[in-house]
């Protein structure tokens, strides 16, 4: 299968002398989504925010896109960034001019993406007036309507209410039925083990344990009828080998 996503990152950090994180190899391949998940601190927004070249340190390679072909990529950080200045529609026309999208097709896009996420009627409104829940929504409108090749979404279920979180999930899908590949962290775990294909599971700045859910069990010693719940526990309150992935 073709890697959309190659991540080898020896360490990274906010300052030179101090590693956040280290030893984080994996891959992310076309149509599949990959949860990065692992207790508060245990290093998955540094290790997006490397990928992303946000880190004042890195040392290490990351490489976008498939052989031969240089990736497009939608990045939804986990607090969302927005103008003070410009309304939720200026916000939308910004990103789609500065990636190439003619207005026609920008027009059909960003009007479907407003009514899915039921913000038709604040298209003229600034985003600072808006709930976190809706600034968390104005990001991703905007990753969708680039359609990218990969999406690397820090947190996506915080602040959003249910129903957009299933329409969060439905739009993920359709896009990875379409061939992008999705990295994704979260602390919702019941959501990520019915979604994500992969899981990289952090602990202390490492990988403590990689795999599909049948192979997260094993590595946990646990049997079928465990969650991701549990492996998570085992993976990150008990002393683990590290497990190459
Ligand atoms: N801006 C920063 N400057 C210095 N250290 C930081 C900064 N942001 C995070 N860290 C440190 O890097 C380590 C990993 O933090 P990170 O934010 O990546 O964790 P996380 O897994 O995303 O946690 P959470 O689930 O709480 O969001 C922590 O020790 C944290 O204190």
């Amino acid at each position: 299968m073709e890697k959309q996503l190659e991540v080898q990152l020896e360490e990274a950090g906010y300052k030179t002398d101090e590693v956040s994180i280290r030893d984080i190899f994996f891959s992310v391949e076309k149509g599949k989504l990959v949860g990065l998940i692992g207790p508060n601190g245990a290093g998955k927004s540094t290790t997006i925010k490397s990928i992303m070249s946000l880190t004042p340190y890195r040392k290490g390679e990351v490489k976008l896109g498939t052989e031969g072909n240089n990736g497009t990529y939608a990045y939804v950080p986990e607090q969302p960034v927005y103008y003070d200045y410009f309304t939720l529609w200026e916000h939308l026309w910004l990103a789609a001019s500065v990636n190439g999208i003619d207005k026609q097709q920008f027009e059909q896009r960003a009007d479907r993406l407003l009514e899915k996420f039921k913000l038709t009627e604040q298209k003229h409104h600034y985003p600072s007036s808006f709930s976190k829940g809706m600034q968390q929504k104005l990001m991703l409108i905007i990753a969708f309507m680039l359609e990218p090749d990969l999406y690397i979404v820090d947190e996506p279920f915080i602040g959003l209410d249910p129903q957009a979180t299933l329409d969060f999930i439905s739009l993920l899908n359709e896009a990875r039925s379409g061939g992008a590949a999705v990295l994704m962290s979260t602390h919702v775990l019941d959501s990520a083990e019915r979604l994500c294909d992969t899981f990289i599971c952090l602990h202390k700045g490492t990988i403590v344990a990689a795999g599909n859910i049948e192979q997260l069990r094993e590595q946990a010693g646990l049997t079928e009828d465990h969650t991701l719940f549990d492996c998570f526990h085992v993976f990150t309150t008990e002393a683990v080998d590290v497990i190459e992935c």
